[in-house]
């Protein structure tokens, strides 16, 4: 495959809700979509998961755009590309930049996908029909509006709850809540708004028996979270800090996590998924599939990679409606009795509806 145009578009999405993490909060979610077209006239689709502002991770929209503008793009435009898994290669030379990087990837895996007529779970190697999801649950101005949105998403099926957490919203929080739902599966996202000094509030959470503490500590650290999870019971799972196999290997080695969370754009790409995933399982570390708030492209991708083996525990990856009025893929992702059913169509397996994508976009540019 030669991919001979590649189109990028400054997206912009509301969320139906605001959105709050220790870091921030969001509603109007500014993204770029990525469209590569190969020798054969077809499309392939990414999206970059990078945020308008770097609180997440260093990374930005704009960043994304200059990077493949300037870089990705220009690298891969004409090459002779015979398997995704080459992509990650011939961006090597390229440092860091993983959200830049997987977006592209990304679409040439779609791409690729639909050369073969196969799906974009079966090019990976994943198994599953269906898989099963939970839901993330922003900061909110009340405890009871938090426990009022748990009990609507248990109601919906969801098999999981996470509970983004920060000094001042954690351990009376999660008293509550597990009060109110003593069986939920539950977790606590902190996006690093700790550090060893809270110790004691970390320790405390232990009480509530949480699946795991996701991110407690600064978001590139692995040895203060190696020392934590010595000292408390509750799983560890590392979010931020995990940008490669590289990364996930020396987390495992030092013992800083029990459970990673893998977001694709944060290793840089499908391939680099897989290859954590494999490394994770061959260590008896459960991984899960996070979320970035995604569009309707994004979110495809996400369920793909959770029919592997080893995403043995829900991911982030909610329906469509949850966040967005009208999402921009046909049809839309939808979650029954807390599963998504794995569409069996070559590629990513919803169509791009182009209508949305235009109805959304605030700017494109086309490189050939
Ligand atoms: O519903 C989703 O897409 C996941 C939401 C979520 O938890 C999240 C959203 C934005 C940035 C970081 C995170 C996170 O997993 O830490
Ligand atoms: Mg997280």
């Amino acid at each position: 495959m030669r991919i001979k145009e590649v189109t990028l578009r400054h997206m912009q999405m509301r969320l139906k809700f605001p959105f709050t993490t220790s870091f921030g909060t969001l509603q109007n979610r500014d993204f770029i979509l990525l469209e590569a077209k190969d020798e054969n006239g077809r499309s392939g689709w990414g999206e970059s998961v990078a945020f308008h502002s770097p609180w997440y991770s260093e990374e930005t929209m704009k960043t994304n755009w200059h990077i493949l503008e300037d870089f990705l793009i220009p690298t891969l435009l004409d090459q002779e590309i015979k398997h995704p898994d080459e992509v990650s290669e011939l961006f090597s030379n390229i440092r860091k930049n993983n959200m830049a990087k997987s977006t592209l990837e990304g679409a040439v895996w779609d791409l690729y996908c639909q050369e073969q007529g196969i799906s974009l779970a079966a090019a990976l190697g994943g198994q599953k029909s269906k898989i099963e999801v939970g839901i993330s649950i922003g900061i909110q101005d009340t405890v009871s509006d938090l426990l009022r949105l748990i009990e609507g998403h248990v109601e919906e099926g969801y098999k999981r709850m996470k509970v983004k957490i920060k000094p001042g919203w954690d351990v009376d929080v999660m008293r509550e809540v597990r009060k109110e739902f003593p069986d939920v599966p539950l977790m606590a996202d902190a996006n690093s708004a700790y550090t060893l000094k809270d110790i004691n509030t970390l320790k405390a959470l232990d009480e509530f028996e949480l699946m795991m503490i996701e991110q407690p500590l600064a978001s590139d650290d692995i040895i203060d979270h190696a020392r934590l999870q010595k000292e408390i019971a509750t799983p560890v799972c590392l979010d931020e800090s995990i940008h490669s196999y590289e990364d996930a290997r020396k987390a495992i080695e030092l013992g800083s996590c029990r459970i990673i969370n893998i977001k694709i754009g944060r290793v840089g790409g499908l391939s680099e998924s897989k290859r954590i995933h494999d490394l994770c399982q061959s260590h008896e570390i459960p991984v899960w599939c996070g979320g970035m708030l995604e569009s309707g492209i994004g979110r495809a991708h996400n369920v793909a990679l959770t029919t592997l083996s080893n995403f043995t525990l829900p991911g982030d990856t909610a329906a469509s409606s949850r966040y967005w009025e009208t999402d921009i893929i046909k049809p839309e992702v939808t979650v029954k009795d807390g599963y998504i059913s794995v569409p069996e169509k070559p590629g990513i397996g919803y169509e791009p509806d182009l209508e949305a994508i235009d109805r959304f976009t605030m700017e494109k540019k086309t490189f050939s």
